[in-house]
Order: structure tokens, then C-alpha cells, then sequence
């Protein structure tokens, strides 16, 4: 395995250098109009929930996007979808990895795509390997000394600190050299120097020519022109998609700035949740708002003014940007693009023996804590021990003693075939996420 070098010593020095990978193949990802809806079941009802509409965009090789938007607008949902996580019931749409959909995929591609983290693998296990690439992200200071000898743990184990299991998430993807790294809020629960540094990695390695989507709940002004594509989302409608630094100039243009200073991040999660608190707003939407609106709190009468904003910022973003956008977004990957995706040669995978070695000695570290228990010595020398009383002296001579000897073997052979298949049933719950994910 050949792994990625990092030249970047210091986040968000100006003098850093690129990160240089392993040549990863490029992926184009682009997705139109996706639709996802849910069945709902009620007490008594069963309802169809339009989670996401028409949702359409396209991430390119070396671009780092962003899906933003308030709680329930439908990230997380998208970015399954994306990352093939969930297939069905999606009502229309298409995503298409180099043009192609997901079921058409060569195999090297389909292989080139990550999402999350193995919970019962050792985090130093990872780090290890990682050394060269952590010391110089700087991650190795606040994570190899103090959790190296750590589970990264899971529902069942517990393991690192949630920050720390992010990292190491992230770094083994890193180490996997995947083409296309999925990853649901990577900055949440962190502080805002690792969420930085997390971030500034991402996109060094994005630069480095890997495809990333990241969902993301509200960054922090430094973090949002780190990514370099935004997709707004307000309850699972498209309220944006385009560059990040174009997005303040387009609700600029359709009426919205905001009128203190304030995050921009923070602006668009306000405007997408319909708070208009120190915001500017288009005239048209005003006196929508007193046509439309609800007269007073308790009437049933009219719309809620974040609905006729959200009504407002569809509406806009459909009849201004999407088509324009859209047209753009969905060109074919030009034939000079292809042949240069077609020429990336990639070293193959692992043998059978080499994968089957790495998972021995990765079971037998993870494990060996169990097998080697005092306890479990212990249950082995008393069974031991009784057999030995038990069958002391007994020869076999005559018939009886003959099947007394038998009795012997087939308890030996019942037992030492089923005592240690019992302890290995165990592991099945703990492998069966890294399967799925597979
Ligand atoms: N299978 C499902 N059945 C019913 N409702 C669903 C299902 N999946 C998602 N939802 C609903 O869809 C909406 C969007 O969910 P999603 O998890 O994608 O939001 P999110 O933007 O990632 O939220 P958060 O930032 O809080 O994680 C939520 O209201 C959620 O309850």
C-alpha cells in the first residue's frame, strides 16, 4: 500500500505546502433531482413525508462540499443517499459516479468510496500506520498519546472520547486513500481549533484531488470558506447549490442580507429556519407576508412567516439560479476529462494471504485481552483437572473401559470444539457494521 505524504506542517500557515497522494482516481459525482420520501407510521395512520425534493448538484475532484442547513432539513438523509446508504424508496432522481450510476461502477471505483469507521479496531492500530501522516497534520500531539492503546469502541464497547473516534475515523479513511469520503458532521462536539484543523485537513486532501461531502450543521465563519461548494437546505428542499463564495452575493440579489455583523453561516441557517431577526428582506416577501400571513398567533387562518419564506427562498432559487445551474452542472465530463480518468492506474488490492493475515493478528490484538484472561485460563485448567480425576486410571481393556475412553474423546471433541465457537459468536455483532459498510 502506498500511502499519501502530507507536506502541510502547519494548519493555516501561509507558507504550507499541498498535500501529495497516492494518484486516487477522480470522481465526478453528480446528482439530479433526487427525491426521497419516507412512510410514516402513525397510531393510526400511515403517511408518505417528502424528506427531500428535486434535490440536484455536482461535486468535482479537489472540491470540498458542504450541506448545510437547520436541524431535519435533510443532510443526513442526502448525504446516505449520496454515499448509497440508502436506495429505496427514492421517488426519481439519479446519482452518477464519472457519469455513471453506482450499479455500473468497475469495481476499483466502487472500492474507492468511504463512509465511517471501525468500532472495535485498536485506534493505535490506525495511528501506527498513520505516524508520518498525523505528525505532520499536527493530529498526533492530542491523539497518539492518549488513546493509542484505546479501543475506537462502538454501541458495545466503550472506547476514545467522540472527538477522538472522529479523528481516527477520518485519518484511517485518509490512510485507505479513498477517492470519495462521505462524512457526517466531522467538526461536531470539537473545539474550535480541532474543528479548524480537521477541517483545513479535509480540504488539503480535497486539493489533493479527492472528492468530499461533508454535512454540516453551522460552521464557524473561520470553517465556511474552507468548503468550496454549499448546499442549503430548508426542509429538505434546495435553497442553494453553487460555489460558496458566490452564496451571500445570491441572497444579496433576492433581497436577504444581514444587518449586523454576523457569521455568514449562521446568516443562512437563520434565513433557511425563516428567523428574518437582523436580516434585510425583499419587498415581494413583505407584502406576501401580509397577504398570506397569520393574522394573529392563534389563528388558523393564514400561513406562518417561515413558511412563506421558505415558500419565498424555493420559489427564488427555482426561477433565478436552477435552470442556469443546472445546465451547467449537468454537462458531461468533457472526453479530454475522461481519458485523463481512465488513465489513473491504481495498484492492486491485497492478496488473499496478506488479508487474511492482517485480520489474524487484528483479531488476535483485539481479542487476546479476552483469551488470555486469567479467568479463561483458569476454566481451562479446572475442566482440565476434573477430567483428569474423572478419568483416572481408566484403562481399556475390557469393553466397558473402551467406552469409557470414548466418553472421554467425545467430551474432549464436544467440548473444545464448542467453548471457543461460543466466545467467537461474540464478535459477530461488533463486525457485522464494518460488513455493511463494506
Ligand atoms: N426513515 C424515515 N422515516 C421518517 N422520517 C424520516 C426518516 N428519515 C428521515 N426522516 C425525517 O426527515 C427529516 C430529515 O432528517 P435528517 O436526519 O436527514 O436531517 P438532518 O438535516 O441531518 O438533521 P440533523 O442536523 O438534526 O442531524 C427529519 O425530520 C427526520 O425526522
Amino acid at each position: 500500500m502506498i500511502y499519501s505524504t502530507v507536506t502541510d506542517v502547519e494548519v493555516g500557515t501561509p507558507n504550507k505546502k499541498k498535500v501529495e497522494a497516492e494518484p486516487t482516481l477522480p470522481i465526478y459525482l453528480k446528482f439530479t433531482d433526487l427525491t426521497y420520501k419516507a412512510i410514516v407510521k402513525g397510531v393510526t395512520t400511515i403517511e408518505e413525508k417528502t424528506i427531500l425534493h428535486r434535490i440536484t448538484g455536482v461535486v468535482k475532484p479537489g472540491e470540498m462540499l458542504a450541506l448545510m442547513g437547520p436541524s431535519g432539513s435533510g443532510k443526513t438523509t442526502l448525504l446516505s443517499i449520496l454515499g448509497g446508504r440508502l436506495s429505496l424508496p427514492i421517488v426519481g432522481g439519479a446519482v452518477t459516479y464519472n457519469d455513471q450510476p453506482f450499479s455500473k461502477l468497475d469495481k476499483a471505483t466502487k472500492g474507492r468510496t468511504s463512509y465511517g469507521c471501525h468500532p472495535s479496531a485498536g485506534a493505535g492500530e490506525y495511528l501506527e500506520r498513520l505516524d508520518h501522516l498525523m505528525k505532520l497534520y499536527k493530529i498526533k500531539k492530542f491523539t497518539k498519546h492518549r488513546c493509542q492503546d484505546t479501543m475506537v469502541g462502538g454501541s458495545m464497547v466503550r472506547g476514545v472520547s467522540g472527538g477522538e473516534r472522529k479523528r481516527v475515523c477520518i485519518g484511517s479513511e485518509i490512510l485507505f486513500n479513498h477517492a470519495l469520503l462521505f462524512l457526517d458532521e466531522p467538526s461536531s462536539g470539537l473545539d474550535s481549533t480541532t474543528s479548524l484543523k480537521i477541517i483545513q485537513m479535509l480540504h488539503d486532501l480535497a486539493k489533493a484531488g479527492k472528492t468530499i461531502i461533508t454535512a454540516i450543521d453551522q460552521p464557524s465563519g473561520r470553517l465556511f470558506y474552507k468548503f468550496d461548494k454549499l448546499i442549503l437546505l430548508g426542509k429538505g428542499n434546495l435553497l442553494h447549490s453553487g460555489k460558496t463564495s458566490e452564496v451571500m452575493g445570491y441572497f444579496g440579489s433576492i433581497g436577504f442580507s444581514p444587518l449586523i455583523a454576523m457569521n455568514r453561516a449562521e446568516f443562512l441557517v437563520d434565513v433557511a429556519n425563516g428567523n428574518i431577526n437582523d436580516t434585510t428582506l425583499p419587498s415581494a416577501l413583505e407584502s406576501k407576508m401580509q397577504i398570506q400571513g397569520n393574522p394573529n398567533p392563534g389563528s388558523k387562518h393564514g400561513k406562518s412567516s417561515s413558511v412563506i419564506i421558505h415558500e419565498y427562498l424555493v420559489e427564488a432559487y427555482e426561477s433565478t439560479v436552477e435552470a442556469k445551474e443546472r445546465k451547467k452542472l449537468m454537462a458531461p465530463i468533457s472526453k479530454d476529462k475522461k481519458s485523463k480518468l481512465c488513465s489513473v492506474k491504481r495498484e492492486r488490492g491485497a492478496s488473499w494471504w496478506q488479508q487474511y493475515s492482517i485480520l489474524f493478528q487484528r483479531a488476535f490484538k483485539e481479542q487476546r485481552h479476552e483469551y488470555l484472561s486469567w479467568l479463561k485460563i483458569s476454566q481451562v485448567l479446572a475442566i482440565a483437572i476434573i477430567l483428569e480425576f474423572l478419568w483416572w486410571q481408566s484403562g481399556c481393556k475390557t469393553e466397558k473401559e473402551l467406552e469409557d475412553q470414548a466418553g472421554l474423546l467425545f467430551f474432549i471433541a464436544f467440548f473444545w470444539g464448542f467453548f471457543p465457537l461460543s466466545t467467537a459468536t461474540f464478535t459477530f455483532p461488533q463486525e457485522k457494521a464494518m460488513l455493511i459498510k463494506e
